[in-house]
């Protein structure tokens, strides 16, 4: 039997939301970013995703907190410190239309896109879809189709941010090898065994982990395919201060690890790529 499932429309500021019920969860969605702002399973009514209480509801400034689509790049353009383009990509920034929606025994089936898929600095043919299914789990879906002639340079990433209690008590395993310290100008480190955070956090984890968790009371797993990276980032109380979407304590109860692409797909013509995040 199908889930019943209700969707509703609602707005917060100058952002038009969809709000999403079934037998298993809620969750709400902004049409500003394709971006989902919360996630509750109805085992717990517990929130998964954190969103900042200073987020920012202009229909203009990416929202801080959920999950921001960072496409067709990861942080400054391709890796090549262009501070001339906006960070993590244009589409955050965008208006997406719910194409479909649909309802089946495990949930419900959301499609999405976004009303362009060319902006500043990228001027190529493609196709952007973000699928998102609301059941016991969350599951997103990034789909990237290169319609172009020539092959296209991509990096994304799903940057969820993640509710915890306490950050100075949060454990997080899965993760191993090596990652570059964007706060050390992306020096190499060996992950450690015992991963705690501790202070300014901002890595990128190169072995692709596939199963992240993070545990803090609350248990979260983040199951991720068709990445490259996980970047872990908190920016601790200094960088709070200077966010105008952060309030001082923010970085007490939240963690962003994000399913990425951030050494650079090679996207064929005619080819598709698949970024995917589960959150359990
Ligand atoms: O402020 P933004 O553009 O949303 O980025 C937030 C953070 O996003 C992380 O993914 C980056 O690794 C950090 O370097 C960055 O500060």
């Amino acid at each position: 039997m199908n889930s019943t499932t209700s969707i509703s429309k609602s707005k917060r500021g100058q952002n038009d939301l969809l709000e999403i019920e079934n037998d298993f969860a809620k969750a709400t969605i902004s049409l500003f970013g394709g971006h989902i702002l919360s996630y509750i399973p109805k085992t717990d009514d517990i929130d998964r995703l954190w969103l900042s209480e200073a987020a920012i509801f202009d229909g203009k400034t990416a929202i801080r907190g959920g999950i921001p689509i960072c496409w067709p790049w990861f942080g400054n353009a391709h890796n090549q410190d262009r501070d001339d383009l906006p960070s993590h990509g244009f589409v955050r920034n965008q208006i997406w239309t719910l194409d479909s929606s649909e309802d089946s025994s495990t949930g419900t089936q959301l499609v999405l896109s976004p009303q362009s898929t060319v902006g500043p600095g990228w001027q190529f043919k493609t196709r952007l879809q973000l699928k998102v299914m609301v059941g016991k789990t969350l599951v997103v879906e990034l789909i990237t189709r290169n319609l172009d002639k020539q092959t296209i340079d991509l990096n994304c990433a799903l940057h969820s941010y993640f509710r915890v209690d306490d950050i100075e008590q949060v454990t997080l395993t899965g993760l191993s090898g090596q990652y570059l310290d964007k706060t050390k100008d992306y020096e190499a480190f060996e992950t450690p065994d015992v991963y705690r955070i501790k202070d300014e956090t901002d890595r990128v984890h190169l072995h692709p982990a596939i199963l992240v968790e993070i545990d803090n009371g609350l248990h979260i797993g983040v199951r991720s395919s068709g990445h490259d990276s996980i970047v872990v980032w908190n920016p601790w109380e200094q960088n709070c201060l200077r966010m105008k979407d952060m309030n001082q304590d923010s970085y007490q109860t939240m963690i962003c690890v994000e399913s990425a692409i951030t050494q650079t797909l090679k996207l064929e013509s005619n080819q598709e790529v698949i970024l995917k995040q589960q959150i359990i």
